[in-house]
């Protein structure tokens, strides 16, 4: 049987009244709004919190530094109560480590929120990465940094739908797989290169999808997300 998939509205906007509003329209479909570095940069984080109220946030800073700034910027935001908060894999394990510890020490046991560690951008395929030096692929890539950041404490992880089997397969079914790079049939791909529909995602078991712009830039943003979520309920 396929998990239960839920969607996450991606806000990427400068404009916190545009933010309120696409909150709003999403509210009925979306488990979860993500606000992140364009928003966070150009409003500020008083602005996240207004956004965000009541709703869950997924707070996608996509921290990544050397340990003692990550570990410090996380106890820096724990009055924001980020239900989800992303930072990067390829940071390594001590960063990782470092953010889960400051987790544990700056947020109540009961408000912790969920580490996501960024595995592979959505946005690179092959070639792409390779030339950062990674030469065996996204998947291969994928699954390495996954592994380590379960390791090193971290929840779950952000990865294109295109990986969630391997990852299943080799780190079983507890960890969340969060899968940006969605595109609902007939939606323009943009910068994005390691796509699925919403239905083949939750097929492939995705826990969340994050969908920003088919549902940002359609006419109809509520309608666009109560689409998307009805494909997600099958
Ligand atoms: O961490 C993320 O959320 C993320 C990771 C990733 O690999 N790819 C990716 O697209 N994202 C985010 O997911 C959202 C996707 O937006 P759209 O491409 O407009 O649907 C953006 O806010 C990205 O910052």
């Amino acid at each position: 049987m396929a998990r239960q998939t839920g969607l996450i509205a991606a806000l990427d906007t400068q404009d916190p009244v545009t933010a309120k509003a696409w909150a709003q329209a999403v509210g009925p479909s979306a488990g979860a709004v993500k606000l992140g570095l364009e928003f966070a940069y150009a409003a500020g984080f008083q602005a996240v919190a207004d956004v965000a109220g009541s709703t869950p946030l997924f707070l996608d800073l996509k921290l990544h530094d050397i340990p003692n700034t990550v570990g410090a910027a996380v106890r820096a935001l724990s009055y924001l109560r980020p239900r989800m908060l992303t930072l990067h894999a390829s940071g390594g394990r001590a960063m990782m480590e470092a953010a889960r510890q400051a987790c544990d020490e700056a947020f109540p046991a009961d408000a912790r929120p969920v580490l996501l560690a960024v595995t592979v951008l959505t946005s690179l395929d092959d070639h792409a990465l390779a030339e950062t030096g990674v030469t065996d692929g996204a998947r291969a890539q994928v699954l390495r940094l996954g592994k380590l950041a379960l390791q090193a404490g971290i929840d779950g992880l952000v990865c294109s739908a295109h990986e969630i089997a391997p990852l299943r397969d080799a780190l079983g079914d507890a960890p969340l797989l969060v899968t940006p790079g969605i595109r609902p049939a007939g939606s323009q791909a943009g910068d994005q290169k390691r796509v699925m529909t919403p239905g083949e995602a939750r097929q492939a078991g995705a826990d969340w999808i994050v969908v920003g712009r088919p549902i940002t830039q359609a006419a109809d943003p509520a309608a666009a997300a109560a689409a998307i979520a009805a494909e997600l309920a099958g």
